[in-house]
């Protein structure tokens, strides 16, 4: 419950207002019915109580009200903000090992569900303390008036305490399973929506797909009906204790107890004027039940708790160094406990600033998990890389991250371009567009692209020019040019990679085109989780005719 009580601190002073200001508000409420309760027991013509002083008092009740009401919905707004900013970080701060393990349906179940009924939490609890001050006002007041009485209402109210409690407990299990359904039926929606293709080609697998999401939904209207059934019965079984309450003093207490007609009358206007603040306090225990399910579950992606700044610009480790690594190995959680883990390694090799280096390998044969240990992405189980001289570890890995430039097969094309202010780097992005023929697909428009949804050869352009444009030191291209036709091809075996490395980048390429291995500096294959040396080319420096050349020396002028 980290993060509840990091915002609990936060915002303890808005909750510290709220009780004194409640038990006021509570003290007034009862010396308004005790007003009342004289009138009606001595009669109107006998009121002691000038109009003059009961309508300033009712509006410094209304005054009173208003001001709490104002601190509620700061609190409210504010925390909702802070919840969700939060959580942002969490996500941003957290290793990106950690957010593929928890997946993209978990981590969007939180971020739309989570979240609203987590902030109910801050939207309930000032209301409650106000009306349970008003209750204990109430409870103090019936006490001035019996005490006998009272102890007779308090056994009545401590019974209905301990029913309402029972029934809260037993509705957290359903609440739970509630929230593990909605986590499944988001990767049921994300299953229908990506696999339409697929789905829409076969209707057997529609089936079994239909049958897997009806029986989540199955399973979700059970637990919702008892979760339901028992948040039902508790706020009419709240009504019924109140009103038994009520019985028991009109047919019970006012002649056994002999009570005088004030206490009787007193006592009736108080339980009638806590009625709505008690059926409150049941529903906000429900909701309260709800928030502290959902701020579990964000705790349970365990998503980082650092904080980051945002405005801390990290430096990258170092320009033109060779990246090695020693006796590096990678091996993933095993999803079974009986068998191991995918591994990858040990390797030991070194990668040269200002060369390139394909590398092929079968499906499945590591070459992604190689990149993304490469990338840093991926803490190496053992061994060590070097950037130059430095090792990378965990205090620099940040940094070395900033070296990298990376198109993974998964790749991500953001619409805002990074890019320095100054002119050259805009005439080199208007360039690269130009070459790569997509002026027009695309137009830049304030740094942005103005639009991502193109086809996946045009998507992975964008995402070779925000690449270029970069300038990172360590270049990984996970195949980039199987999506791509001959020409672009040709630009990028032929003109850009030997672009990158004229400029004296870390330059490694997975790579199936095997007309294009002579451009390789060192041709590698991973084979069984093993880097194995093919051969070593000494491609031509400088590419002739080179349009792509041209464009970069008209960038230099
Ligand atoms: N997130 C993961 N958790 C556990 N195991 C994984 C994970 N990602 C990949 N693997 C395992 O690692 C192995 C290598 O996967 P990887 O994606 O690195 O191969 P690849 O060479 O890039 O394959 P392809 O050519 O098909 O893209 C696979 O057998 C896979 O089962």
């Amino acid at each position: 419950m980290e993060s509840l009580n990091r915002l609990y601190k936060k915002y303890f002073w808005y909750f510290a207002f709220t009780l004194p200001v409640g038990i006021l508000l509570g003290i007034i409420s009862m010396h308004v019915l005790q007003i009342i309760n004289d009138a009606l027991t001595a009669g109107v013509e006998n009121i002691t109580y000038s109009a003059k002083q009961f309508f300033a008092t009712i509006g410094v009740l209304f005054a009173l009200g208003a001001v709490n009401e104002f601190v509620k919905i700061r609190l409210v707004v504010n925390a909702s903000r802070d919840i969700h900013s939060r959580l942002v970080d969490k996500v941003l701060g957290s290793s990106f090992e950690r957010v593929e393990k928890v997946g993209l349906p978990k981590v969007n179940a939180t971020l739309s569900k989570d979240v609203d009924t987590a902030i109910k939490f801050f939207q309930v609890l000032p209301q409650m303390v106000a009306n349970i001050s008003l209750i204990a006002c109430a409870i103090a007041y019936m006490a001035y008036l019996s005490l006998t009485a009272l102890m007779y209402v308090l056994a009545l109210i401590t019974f209905a305490g301990l029913s309402f409690t029972l029934i809260i407990l037993l509705s957290r299990k359903y609440l739970q399973s509630i929230r593990e359904c909605a986590d499944s039926l988001m990767e049921h929606y994300e299953a229908i929506v990506k696999g339409k293709k697929e789905l829409s080609l076969d209707s057997k697998r529609q089936r079994y797909v239909r049958k897997d999401i009806r029986s989540t939904l199955e399973l979700l209207r059970k637990n919702n009906r008892s979760a339901l059934t028992l948040f039902g019965m508790l706020e009419h079984w709240g009504q019924f204790i109140l009103f038994a309450i009520l019985g028991v003093i009109l047919y019970y207490l006012g002649m056994t107890l002999g009570l005088d007609k004030t206490v009787v009358v007193g006592y009736i206007l108080t339980l009638l004027f806590i009625l709505e603040p008690i059926e409150q306090v049941t529903q906000a225990s429900t909701d309260l039940m709800e928030a502290k399910v959902a701020f579990k579950k964000i705790e349970s992606l365990e998503l980082s708790d650092d904080f980051i700044d945002k405005e801390q610009e990290v430096k990258a480790l170092g320009l033109n160094l060779n990246l090695r690594l020693r006796n590096i190995t990678y091996r993933y959680e095993a999803e079974v406990e009986s068998e191991q883990g995918f591994k990858i390694g040990p390797i030991d090799s070194e990668f040269k600033a200002g060369e390139a280096t394909f590398i092929i390998g079968g499906n499945g044969s590591g070459k992604s998990t190689l990149f993304k240990m490469l990338a840093g992405l991926y803490g190496p189980t053992s061994g060590e890389l070097q950037y130059g001289d430095i090792t990378v570890e965990e205090s620099n890995i940040v940094s070395y991250r900033e070296c990298i430039s990376l198109i993974a097969a998964d790749f991500w094309v953001f619409k805002h371009i990074l890019i320095d202010d100054s002119g050259e780097d805009e005439k080199l992005l208007q360039q690269l567009v130009s070459l790569l023929k997509l002026d027009k697909a695309v137009e830049v428009i304030e740094g942005k692209w103005s639009k991502t949804t193109l086809s996946q050869g045009q998507r992975k352009r964008l995402a070779l020019i925000q690449s270029y444009i970069e300038q990172k030191p360590i270049v990984l291209l996970d195949e980039w040019a199987a999506d791509q036709d001959p020409v672009f091809k040709k630009v990028f075996y032929e003109e850009i990679v030997p672009s990158l490395k004229a400029q004296g980048k870390v330059v490694i390429i997975v790579s199936h085109d095997d007309n294009y291995y002579h451009t390789a500096d060192r041709l590698m294959e991973l084979r069984d989780g093993q880097l194995i040396l093919h051969k070593t080319n000494k491609p031509a420096a400088s590419p002739q005719n080179d349009q792509f050349f041209k464009v970069l020396d008209g960038c230099k002028e």
